[in-house]
Formats: structure tokens, C-alpha cells, sequence
């Protein structure tokens, strides 16, 4: 019999069944065809990768034919040509359907060897999966499922780098997940996330893993997948082993780019359905947002120095990349940065005496080196040099030049803004890359005068003519980075620095300001006005680090609420700590040890962290110094972290 011509649909002359052939792959993706005429449903898979390469050549296509899985139940056998389809459909090779002798070689040998993974219990669950899948869901739904033999495939990747902390975006009913949740190896912390925003599919998946015998190694996260991915970064960043993205192909980057952030160094991301069907390669006549999504993908992996890549053909076609140990380089952060979120932008840098601005701004400078070499302009510092002089005298007599020094160093950051404000006027209808970056603008100018006078260095009368000076001046940065490190640190850091001007700097005044800017710092994220990024500077920070820091921010920005009624819920924080712990917070923790603070006092089964309670604390509060100095830090790394706040007992 000879093939029938090309078209998507195709109905036998003799046994008047309907194939859906997919002859042009231009318009069908469907991997399963159901030949309906026969007593049991039969399944046909296609792997689409034959008829990419050669789609009009049908007796090239092999077929897999099976009444349940294929491939890997016993039973299944592989066709060779239409010809035995057609005989298969009108019953007229019941023969072959039990001649197991018939079955690709390979396919048999890959079964056998999965066996010792995939045991009868989860065998069945999948063909269970699939069939239920096949007979409650519309066709068109129910073909998202991923193919048996990717199925095997995951399986396999994830025993083969000893998976124990997997994520899948893309559950849908559940296929996958089993085949994932199989693979990994057997330990009491293996678990697998699984994000998915349809409930209907997620109550399917959760049939399928308690048949599996799965459940208690599967943690099921509802909801939006980006939101989903958002709050894992806030304590699971660099911890996953293993992801594997399925979900919404329009956003297949975004996902990419906070796998690669919740993924370890060698583990290992997948991507699915990065053939479609050809259209990814047919960019003149698919410019949908799924095909585009998937398009985007691909070429940014060609081109991730982050992993080494590689696409699989097989099905619709899967992309897999291992990421690599790299040092953060240039290339790494800022491509994006500079482009779409810095370029044309005001960047005020902000922090203690001595956290480490310069040192930040420095590293921004040298990050952005070569695109000077290809732009022949690059983004500039502007900072306010004070006389040293005046400033040693300032620090010495503090109540004595107090006045005098704030009004000066007013009109000095008044300066600094009108030269940043006028350099990026001058380059907004540039090509070439235009930030201005300040080391410390007006924002700062006006915690040290508040400082100033509370401390009683400037007066009632003086600070009221500072503020009328201040106000006249617009000044509103498009990014604030804010740079949080403890007062102790502060002063090693001066101290190491040796600026002779700040010889005589004291802790008690770092402290004073540590405060007006953490008081300046939470009213400016409260406002919500300008794009606040705070970071931990207790270790010098990496412009990589920030830049992070500032793509997240991009996407979702800090968020404080306040809550009247004081609530026990708050109150943890001030009977959660013997005084060494708080003193030692108050130092400077890292990251991780906050969140490790933090998990203590979460319910045990709550997966990620996402807001905090905690009471409302001031200078004017009785609480020991040390109590206060580690809530600032605490409040900060929360920040710092994206978790939410809510403060109690604070009249908004
Ligand atoms: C192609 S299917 C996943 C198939 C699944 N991996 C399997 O093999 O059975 C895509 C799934 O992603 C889910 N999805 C789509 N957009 C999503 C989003 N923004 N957040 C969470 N889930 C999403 C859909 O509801 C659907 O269940």
C-alpha cells in the first residue's frame, strides 16, 4: 500500500479510520494518535525529530505502536511502515501485538535496565497516569504530557547525578514528576517541588504519586510558577540538584535565568519541548510568544558562559545544561544590567561611614571596562570630596563645626547631583552606555544632618535652615542601593583604611548614624518611590552580588507593611536570643545565618519564607543596645533577602 499524500489528517480508504498524520510539521506537534477504530485504544508515538529531518519520507517514520506504554511495557513493538498500521487497525496483525520479538532491540534493553529503578509499583502508576490523563482530559490537553521515553530519560539524569533536591515547573498530571521523584536517590531529605497553577491537574498529580508511592518525597507548591520560583530564591538559592522547566514557554528565559540561581554548581537544568516541532527554526513564520519564549532560550544558552549545554533529539526535542564553577566575571551580570534595567539611570549608593561604597562603585567601574573599550564612554562616579582639613576639624569639634560642615557638605552633594543630573541630560539620546553612579548623594547628606542633630551638633534653629536649603532641591535617584554592615565593622574598616581625617571617627557616632539611616531607610522603602536595593555588606560585596540584587528587585520590588495592634507573633525576635547570639547578630551576620536564625522560629513545615512579623523597635525603645543593633541587621537581611515585612506596634 502506498503512502497516503501529504496532510495533517488522513483517513484509510479501506478501514476508514482517521490518522493524524503529522505530514507537515508546521502544523502539527502532536506526539499520540489515537487510531479509534479498533477494540482497545492503541497509541501511536511519533518522535518528531524523524519527520524534522525528513518530513515527507513516511516509511522513514518509525511508529511505535502499543496499547499501553511504549516501549516499556512488554508487548510493544516497533513499526516499520504504514503498511502494518493499516493492517494493525483492521485486526489483521493481532499477531505482531503479542511478538515481542518485534520490539527494538534497544528499547527492550533500556527497559530491562530501568527496571531496577522504576519497580512495578511506579511502572503502573505511569500507565495509570496515562490513561487517565488520555480519558479525562480533553486530547489537545492531555498531549503535554512528556514522552515514556523522556520520562526514562529524566529518570536517569537524575540517578546519574545523585539528585536529592529537585524542582519541576510544569506538573500538569503528574508524568514527569513520577519519573523524576523515581529516579532520585533514597534519602530521608530527598523531596521534589512541584509548581503547578492548575488545581485540577495538581489533585490528578497527587492521585498518581500516592500510587507511585511517592508522596512523602513530593512537595507540591500551587500557584503562578515565576511568583512560585521568586519565594525559593529567598532560601533555596544555589541549592537545587536538579530542574527540569515545563511549564509556560513565553517565559522560558525568565525561568531559566532563576533556575540557574536555585541550582547548584554541577547540577543540572532541563528544558522541555525546545524542538516544537520545527517552529523554533522557522522564525519568518512563527513569531508566537510561545515559539519566541523557546527561541530566546535556546540562544541565550549557546552563548551562557554559566553551563556547558547540550540539546537532546528526542521527542519534541529537550535542552540540558550543567552548570559550571565560574567565577564572576563581567560577562556574567551585567549585559542585562547595563542594557535594560541601569543604562540612562541615577544610581545613588548609600551606607555608613566605611561599609564599602567606593569599593562597590569601583567594581561596578571596572565591570563595565569593556564596554568603555567598544562604547568609548562608559558610566561615570561622581562623589563629594570634602576638605579634609574641615572634615578632620568636624570630627574633632563636632558641636564646634557642626553647622558649618553640614551646610557645606549640603552644597557640596547639591553639586554632585546637578553633574550627575546634567551627564546623563547630555547622553539621553545616546547609543552609549550612560549611568551615573554617586557615592553618596543628597539622600546620605540628610542622615548625617538628622544625626548631626540629634546628637546635639547641630541646633534646633540650625537644622531647621538646613532643611529649608534641603528642600528646595529635587533629587529622586532611580535606584538606591543601600549598603548594610554593622557599626563595629564600619570602624575596622576606617580604621583599616587609615584616612587620617577619620582617625578620631568613634563607634557611638557610627552608631548614631546607623540608626538616621536605617530610620531614612525604611520610611524610603515605605514611600515606595524610588527602587530601593539593600544589601548585606558584611563581607565586601561583589557588584555580581548586586546586580543580582537589582534584577530581582526589578521584578518584584521590597515591601513593608505596618500593623497597629502590637502581636505576639512579633515578639519572637526579643526572647528568641541569649545576649552572646545577639551580640554576636549584632556584629554582622552572614545571610546564612540569619535564615538559619529565622528557620528556627518558622512553623517546621513551612517550605519557604516569605514575609516576617516583627515588633516595631526604635533608638527610643528600652532594649539594650545590642538588642537593637542585631534588629537592624535582622530587618535589613530581610530586605536584603526579598522577605516581606510586617511591623507591629508602629503608628504608620
Ligand atoms: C506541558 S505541561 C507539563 C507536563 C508535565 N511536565 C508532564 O510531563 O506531565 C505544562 C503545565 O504547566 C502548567 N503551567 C503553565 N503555566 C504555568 C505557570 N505560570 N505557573 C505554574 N504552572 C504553569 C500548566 O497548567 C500545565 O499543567
Amino acid at each position: 500500500m502506498s503512502p497516503p499524500p501529504p496532510s495533517s489528517t488522513s483517513r484509510c480508504s479501506c478501514c476508514k479510520v482517521s490518522f493524524g498524520f503529522p505530514f507537515s510539521i508546521e502544523r502539527n506537534s502532536r506526539r499520540f494518535f489515537i487510531i479509534q477504530n479498533v477494540s482497545k485504544p492503541k497509541l501511536l508515538c511519533l518522535p518528531s525529530v524523524h519527520y524534522l529531518n525528513n518530513p515527507q519520507r513516511l516509511a522513514d517514520i518509525p511508529i511505535f505502536a502499543c496499547t499501553q506504554e511504549p516501549h516499556s511495557i512488554p508487548g510493544s513493538f516497533l513499526v516499520h511502515d504504514l503498511e502494518t498500521v493499516h493492517q494493525l487497525v483492521k485486526g489483521m496483525n493481532t499477531e505482531s501485538e503479542s511478538n515481542e520479538t518485534n520490539m527494538s532491540t534497544k528499547f527492550r534493553f533500556l527497559d530491562d535496565t530501568s527496571r531496577v529503578v522504576w519497580n512495578d509499583k511506579i511502572l503502573q502508576a505511569l500507565k495509570q497516569i496515562r490513561e487517565r490523563t488520555l480519558t479525562q482530559l480533553a486530547y489537545d490537553e492531555a498531549c503535554m504530557m512528556i514522552s515514556p521515553e523522556q520520562g526514562k530519560f529524566l529518570s536517569f539524569l537524575v540517578r546519574a547525578i545523585g539528585a536529592r533536591r529537585c524542582l519541576e515547573l510544569g506538573t500538569f498530571t503528574g508524568y514527569s514528576s513520577v519519573c523524576i521523584a523515581a529516579g532520585m536517590i533514597e534519602k530521608a531529605d530527598s523531596v521534589l517541588y512541584c509548581l503547578e497553577c492548575n488545581e485540577n491537574y495538581a489533585r490528578m498529580a497527587e492521585q498518581g504519586w500516592t500510587s507511585a508511592n511517592l508522596e512523602h518525597k513530593i512537595h507540591l507548591v500551587l500557584g503562578d510558577a515565576g511568583t512560585s520560583l521568586q519565594r525559593l530564591l529567598v532560601d533555596k538559592r544555589g541549592w537545587f540538584d536538579f530542574i527540569f522547566i515545563d511549564a509556560d514557554k513565553e517565559r522560558y528565559r525568565e525561568y531559566y535565568e532563576t533556575a540557574l540561581d536555585l541550582l547548584r554548581v554541577g547540577g543540572v537544568v532541563c528544558i522541555d519541548d525546545t524542538w516544537w516541532s520545527g517552529r523554533v527554526v522557522n522564525e519568518e513564520e512563527y513569531r508566537d510568544a510561545e515559539t519566541l519564549g523557546i527561541r530566546q532560550v535556546l540562544e541565550l544558552m549557546q552563548r551562557d558562559a554559566r553551563v556547558f549545554a547540550c540539546s537532546i533529539p528526542i521527542f519534541d526535542g529537550m535542552a540540558v545544561a550543567y552548570k559550571l564553577e565560574t567565577k564572576p566575571t563581567h560577562h556574567d551580570a551585567n549585559p542585562f544590567v547595563l542594557s535594560q534595567l541601569l543604562n540612562h539611570k541615577l544610581v545613588d549608593v548609600e551606607g555608613n561611614i566605611a561599609v564599602g561604597k567606593t569599593h562597590l562603585v569601583q567594581g561596578f567601574l571596572s565591570m563595565w571596562k569593556e564596554e568603555e573599550k567598544e562604547n568609548g564612554r562608559m558610566p561615570r562616579v561622581f562623589e563629594e570630596n570634602p576638605n579634609s582639613t574641615f572634615l578632620a576639624a568636624f570630627y574633632k569639634q563636632p558641636q564646634v563645626f557642626g553647622f558649618s560642615f553640614q551646610m557645606y557638605m549640603l552644597q557640596l552633594a547639591q553639586q554632585v547631583a546637578t553633574s550627575a543630573k546634567d551627564y546623563l541630560l547630555r547622553g539621553a539620546s545616546s547609543d552609549d552606555i550612560v549611568v551615573a553612579l554617586i557615592d553618596r548623594s543628597l539622600w546620605g547628606n540628610r542622615v548625617f544632618a538628622q544625626c548631626n542633630f540629634h546628637l546635639g551638633n547641630l541646633q534646633e534653629e540650625e537644622y531647621q535652615i538646613y532643611r529649608s536649603v534641603y528642600e528646595q532641591v529635587e533629587f529622586q535617584p532611580d535606584y538606591l542601593i543601600y549598603l548594610d554592615a554593622s557599626p563595629w565593622i564600619c570602624l575596622e574598616r576606617a580604621k583599616m583604611r587609615g584616612r587620617p581625617a577619620e582617625a578620631a571617627l568613634q563607634l557611638s557616632y557610627l552608631e548614631a548614624l546607623d540608626d538616621c539611616h536605617f530610620q531614612q531607610l525604611i520610611s524610603t522603602v515605605c514611600q515606595g518611590k524610588v527602587n530601593v536595593v539593600v544589601v548585606n555588606a558584611h563581607t565586601f560585596c561583589t557588584p555580581q552580588q548586586v546586580t543580582e540584587k537589582i534584577v530581582r528587585n526589578s521584578k518584584s520590588p521590597l515591601e513593608i507593611r505596618y500593623e497597629d495592634q502590637d502581636h505576639q507573633g512579633g515578639n519572637w525576635f526579643l526572647c528568641a536570643l541569649d545576649q552572646d547570639c545577639y551580640v554576636q547578630m549584632a556584629k554582622g551576620a552572614t545571610d546564612e545565618e540569619w535564615l538559619q536564625l529565622l528557620r528556627r522560629w518558622l512553623p517546621k513545615n513551612q517550605p519557604t519564607m516569605d514575609r516576617i512579623c516583627l515588633p516595631w523597635i526604635s533608638h527610643q525603645h528600652q532594649v539594650p543596645n545590642y538588642v537593637y543593633q542585631a534588629y537592624k541587621r535582622l530587618v535589613c537581611f530581610a530586605l536584603s533577602s526579598h522577605i516581606a515585612i510586617e511591623f507591629h506596634g508602629k503608628a504608620t
